[in-house]
């Protein structure tokens, strides 16, 4: 990809899964980055170039970012002096005891940055926050002569990369809005040109810029999340009455996805959708909803998120069911650990949710994946994990499909069947060939189909 015209110098506050992969496109565009982050592990694997967690394409752009000279990591939050822009990519987790965003980390970042910003530098926040919390912070980045602007990020975990190099939109919020729509005040049109100039290798290939106030910018994050989430939740709930119908919620998803209105993505049913945004982010969306009065939309996303919990809570009901009532003693293989394939995050993944439900209920669990045993090691001592794929399905008397991976959704039933006790195959994803795995013999469930 080809750099900026005038590359800028830049900040990236908070090396996790976002600001890790912003931080190395920022480079790869051709500008001045460093990243910085509290954990020290965290920055010295970085600086050395190795990913501190499993992303397609990341360990190839993170070296090559590194090779550069454009790309550099760092715990010191003073070596953000010298950066004209300063992206706020750290964590804005579920607060313990409430469904709210703990945004102490948020604030915390922000606050030391204040002592290192300049006139006319700008901090853009791309974490997800509640709408209302930008205002909150531009008193005290515009106090240091500084412009806050609102900068949300929709990449996806597994397609980060290629996401953050050719988004579907730019979102810029900013700070003055007049009667007549927004319009930049002398700051925020300084602050705005420099995220065009961040971003002009993108806009040139004609990527929309969407330029509006503060709590709009904050809003559509939030409502685009929500919105996702609704759209697998209506569907799960579309599969639960296909079940009871006969009908198949695969073949309803299809028909329906040809309707241009509709459109055919987010409406694979399944055991739901996890991960540490939908899941938090919705239940942030209604919280801050009902501080704000508004009790529908959080009693929407509410509902949202009961049918997405009760999809994990079905699957383990059909799954004791199959044994009589009781899975003790069970030999049962769960097939993936993280939220989605292509990526080793466990936050809120459903499938180990679902190992761990079947294992309190006195199943004997094995979990296997491809990519996230490392995280799921030592934080579940309960479940027994194991790398290889015919090892986890020796002897099982049953199989969940927990996470789509390729390996899994091209499993050969036939091969599979040879090594396992029991020929039944739950498939949460609905990813497997149905025909041909019971042609093979097994004993096929899906969600929402016959
Ligand atoms: N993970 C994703 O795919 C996306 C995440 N987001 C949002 O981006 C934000 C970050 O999410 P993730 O990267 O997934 O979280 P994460 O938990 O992977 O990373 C957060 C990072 O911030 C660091 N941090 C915490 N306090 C800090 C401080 N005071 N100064 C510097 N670093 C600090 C942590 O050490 C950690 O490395 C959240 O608001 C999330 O909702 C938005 C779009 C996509
Ligand atoms: O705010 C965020 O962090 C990000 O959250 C989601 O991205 P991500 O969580 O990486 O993954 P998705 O591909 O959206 O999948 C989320 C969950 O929904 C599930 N899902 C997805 C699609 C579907 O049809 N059905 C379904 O159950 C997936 O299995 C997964 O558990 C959004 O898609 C991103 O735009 C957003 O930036």
């Amino acid at each position: 990809m080809s750099g900026p015209t005038t590359p800028l110098s830049i900040s990236v506050i908070g090396c996790g899964y976002l600001g890790t992969v912003h931080a190395v496109a920022m480079a790869a565009l051709g500008h001045d980055v460093v990243g910085i982050d509290v954990s020290d592990e965290r920055i010295a694997l970085l600086a050395s170039g190795e990913a501190p967690f499993f992303e397609p394409g990341l360990p190839e752009r993170l070296t090559a970012g590194l090779a550069s000279g454009r790309l550099r990591f760092s715990t010191d939050i003073a070596v953000a002096a010298t950066a004209d822009l300063h992206f706020v990519c750290v964590g804005t987790p579920q607060s313990e005891g409430s469904d709210a965003a703990d945004l102490r980390a948020l604030f915390s970042a922000t606050e030391v940055l204040i002592p290192h910003l300049r006139p006319g530098s700008v901090v853009a926040g791309k974490s997800t926050v509640p709408v209302g919390t930008a205002a909150r912070l531009s008193g005290l980045v515009e106090g240091a002569g500084a412009t806050l602007v609102w900068n949300p990020e929709f990449l996806r975990e597994g397609r980060a990369i290629a996401d953050s190099l050719s988004p579907d939109r730019i979102v810029v919020g900013v700070s003055a809005v007049e009667e007549s729509g927004p319009s930049a005040s002398a700051g925020s049109s300084g602050a705005l040109n420099m995220l065009r100039r961040a971003y002009a290798t993108m806009l040139e290939l004609g990527t929309p810029l969407v330029v509006t106030d503060l709590p709009t910018a904050e809003l559509v994050k939030g409502a685009a999340n929500a919105y996702l989430a609704t759209r697998i939740s209506f569907m799960n709930a579309m599969a639960d009455v296909a079940e009871r119908a006969g009908a198949d919620v695969v073949g309803l998803a299809e028909a329906l996805g040809h309707d241009e209105r509709i459109g055919p993505h987010y409406l694979r049913a399944g055991i739901g959708f996890g991960g540490g945004c939908l899941p938090k982010d919705i239940r942030a969306f209604a919280a801050r909803a009902t501080e704000l009065g508004a009790a529908a939309p959080a009693a929407l996303l509410a509902q949202v998120d009961e049918i997405n919990l009760g999809q994990r809570a079905r699957i383990v009901e059909a799954v004791a069911e199959h044994f009589g009532g009781s899975v003790v003693g069970r030999r049962v293989t769960v097939l993936g650990a993280a939220f989605k394939p292509e990526s080793d995050d466990i936050r809120d993944s459903p499938a180990i949710d679902i190992a761990r439900a079947l294992h309190r209920l006195g199943s004997i669990v094995t979990l296997t994946d491809p990519a996230a045993l490392p995280n799921v090691a030592g934080r579940y001592p309960e479940l027994s994990l194991e790398a290889s794929l015919d090892h986890a399905l020796r002897d099982a008397e049953c199989l969940v499909l927990a996470t789509e991976w390729a390996e899994y959704r091209l499993l050969d039933p036939v091969r599979a069947g040879a090594l396992v006790a029991g020929r039944t195959v739950f498939d949460g994803r609905n990813c497997l060939d149905r025909e041909a795995w019971s042609a093979a013999g097994w004993k096929y469930r899906g969600i929402g189909r016959r």
